[in-house]
């Protein structure tokens, strides 16, 4: 009962820092569910001030802030949702007193765990998308972050297929400097994926550290299997021990479905004979086959670098940022 009196005492949606906000989803992560039942009103901590208006204690759904299914940038039917993230429906919000739109994920207060908010509240940068604050009501955890109003790069090859080169170019490098920036803090995202790359105007930026973690030294010893079949690498499958560069061969098989509209393996295996890829991953060298017939010789070498089996030769972000595939030379130069 004290939980629910501590609840009831915390209640009500205040602004905060980044550590009141990591402090308060460890709070909600630690509650049983029941005493979560009966709140009369949402909790939470907003880090922005001039894009949230809280009134009177209060950030009411529907009233101070409105849930959209996201309008799908690309016509494609879907259920008007944004498709799952690791655990949350995304939804588009938008604050009605200062107009800002935001993403609003709802994560059901089951599956949430503190980790889904930890790294994006304490790593902040310009192709992280930037949480806005996390509240609690109705049964879900609400995270409000940056929109990529763009939708993500999977929703952008489904619909327009395969992206041109200078396309790749654009996003392959705001996402190096995502990783470049996550890794130099020892943390890997663990799901560099095409539905984790999300699209704005002027920056592409990653989404979803459901799966994010950061390693004490420079190896992680996994103790389950996390990320996207398609897109592991061979280390991650072996389980005996990875690091930031398993995001590396990622983001090489991210590019590989830019190019193509399909991820490695699929078009040689199909995925009604394989149910599982992993025994693939393990056994077969880097899916070079997989790479796009019309893909420059720049970027071909890029992509033997990116998806290098042996990590300790694959090369870094910061790396391949300064490599000539994505700072081709200026054609009027
Ligand atoms: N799993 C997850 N965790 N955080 C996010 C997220 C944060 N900001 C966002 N902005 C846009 C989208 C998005 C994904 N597919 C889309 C298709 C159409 C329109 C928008 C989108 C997703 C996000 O996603």
């Amino acid at each position: 009962d004290e939980q629910k009196d501590y609840a009831n005492e915390i209640g009500g949606v205040q602004y905060g820092t980044v550590t009141d906000l990591l402090s308060f989803v460890n709070f909600l992560s630690n509650m049983q569910t029941s005493a979560l039942q009966h709140l009369s009103k949402e909790m939470g901590v907003l880090l922005s001030k001039k894009d949230m208006a809280i009134r009177k204690g209060r950030y009411q759904v529907s009233m101070d802030v409105l849930l959209f299914p996201w309008k799908l940038t690309y016509k494609n039917p879907g259920s008007g949702l944004v498709p799952k993230g690791s655990f949350g429906k995304v939804h588009l919000a938008q604050d009605t007193m200062t107009r800002k739109r935001m993403a609003c994920k709802l994560i059901p207060i089951e599956n949430f765990k503190a980790a889904d908010v930890e790294f994006q509240a304490r790593f902040r940068h310009e192709n992280i998308a930037e949480l806005y604050g996390a509240m609690f009501w109705d049964h879900n955890v609400h995270l409000f972050m940056e929109a990529g109003e763009g939708g993500s790069v999977l929703e952008k090859v489904d619909s327009c297929g395969p992206m041109r080169e200078f396309e790749i170019i654009w996003v392959a490098k705001q996402v190096l400097r995502g990783l470049e920036y996550l890794h130099s803090h020892n943390v890997i995202h663990h799901d560099i994926k095409p539905s984790n790359i999300v699209l704005m105007s002027d920056k592409a930026v990653l989404v979803d550290f459901g799966l994010t973690v950061q390693m004490t030294e420079d190896i992680y010893i996994p103790r389950d299997l996390r990320g996207t079949e398609m897109y592991m690498s061979p280390e991650l499958v072996l389980c005996r021990g990875h690091n930031t560069k398993t995001d590396i061969y990622s983001l090489g098989t991210t590019i590989i479905h830019m190019q193509t509209g399909s991820p490695p393996w699929v078009r040689r295996y199909p995925r009604t004979a394989y149910p599982s890829y992993l025994y693939i991953i393990h056994k077969q060298a880097p899916p070079l086959e997989d790479i796009a017939a019309d893909c420059s010789v720049a970027m071909r070498s890029f992509l033997e670098r990116a998806l290098e089996r042996n990590p300790t030769l694959r090369s870094s972000a910061c790396q391949l940022l300064k490599d000539e595939a994505i700072n081709p030379p200026r054609e009027d130069q």
